[in-house]
């Protein structure tokens, strides 16, 4: 697989590829302070959910180092802070408050603030070494599930820029490729951000699998005439029922899954489940600026002063759901099969 993964961390320096600048430019910028994380996420210069959390743990760790010197009190005060700081960027993918709570149960154990700088950094770095054999193994799982159904339909980029590596519900054309497995991919261009169109599209041009665009209204009439044969999508938050947050327009696509009875896949880590929250109900769903609806790139597609309503996310049922795949496999979106996962999980999770 050609593709770079999103996130560099080097010698103490953090770089991620500039997103909103893909497919024409492939830029990478460094994030120097924790200000600049924050920028970059809410901008999403970095996004997919894994992705905001590996960065945030690094912006956390990049905070720390400014309070070389100062006494553990004065630490614990001023990182959580940061903590409540970068918590604040972007309210849906749980994976931003997993990452960030990981970090600071780093800081409960240690009582030098010199450990705790280098604590933290090792923490964030083992946060994204795992997310790349996570996402594989969730490429795999996919890889089985799919079982020979080639036609597959997705929405937004759940892939490896969303990620530490391979992505989530793009990991198995990454790896089927790897594999001699080759799918034919149906992306919706996603509006208003056009993540499929931009990201998947190129994404999926570097790793040589056969990718197709289409608008996200031409998915009915696609699923009908290209015989499409599964829709597979990454997710946000997944609450303790199976009702699972992702990019607007997913919940569309399960109801058209269920009305064309083809099967609907959520691919997510460990880490997206929240299982704080009992459903989809309690999943806070991110407004963005009207800009992003009102404009195409610099270009204003609207009359002056229209009103826009523009939710990021949307949360598709349970019921809607035909399984999710995670690293540690294939469980039904069920409150009690999740339970058992969780409960399976808990001390991993942590
Ligand atoms: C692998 S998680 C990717 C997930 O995140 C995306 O949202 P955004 O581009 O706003 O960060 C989208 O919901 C994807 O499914």
């Amino acid at each position: 697989m050609s593709i770079p993964t999103p996130i560099e961390w080097q010698e103490g320096r953090l770089k991620i590829l500039d997103q909103t600048l893909l497919p024409h430019q492939t830029r990478w910028i460094e994030l120097e302070t924790i200000e600049d994380v924050f920028e970059a996420i809410i901008q999403l210069k970095v996004r997919g959910a894994p992705a905001i959390g590996i960065t945030a743990a690094y912006g956390l760790a990049i905070a720390a180092k400014k309070y070389e010197g100062v006494d553990i009190e004065t630490f614990h005060l001023r990182i959580h802070e940061d903590y409540l700081y970068l918590a604040g960027s972007r309210p849906t993918a749980v994976n931003l408050f997993w990452a960030l709570d990981r970090m600071m149960k780093v800081i409960e154990t240690l009582y030098s603030t010199e450990e705790t700088i280098i604590s933290l950094e090792q923490e964030a770095k083992k946060i994204h070494q795992e997310d790349e054999e996570i996402c594989r193994q969730i490429g795999e799982n996919a890889l089985s599930l799919l079982n020979g159904r080639k036609k597959v339909l997705t929405i937004c980029n759940a892939g490896t820029i969303a990620t530490g590596k391979y992505g989530t519900a793009l990991a198995p054309f990454h790896l089927g490729k790897e594999k001699g497995v080759d799918f034919q991919v149906y992306a919706c261009e996603t509006r208003p951000v056009l993540q499929g169109a931009r990201l998947t599209a190129w994404e999926l041009q570097q790793s040589n699998v056969d990718v197709t665009v289409i608008t996200d209204n031409m998915a009915a009439h696609t699923i009908a005439t290209k015989g499409i044969e599964a829709i597979i999508v990454g997710a946000d938050r997944i609450a303790s029922n199976g009702d699972t947050a992702n990019k607007i327009g997913t919940w569309q696509l399960a109801i058209l899954a269920n009305y064309f009875q083809i099967p609907f896949y959520v691919a997510a880590p460990l880490s997206t489940f929240d299982f704080s929250i009992a459903s989809g109900a309690d999943i806070p769903i991110e407004e963005r600026l009207a800009e992003e609806v009102t404009h195409i790139g610099p270009n204003q597609i609207t009359p002056e002063g229209t009103k826009v309503f523009n939710p990021a996310f949307d949360v598709t049922t349970a019921n809607l759901i035909t399984a999710i795949i995670t690293e540690k496999g294939i469980f039904e979106a069920d409150r009690n099969k999740l339970a058992q996962l969780n409960k399976a999980e808990e001390g991993v999770r942590a």
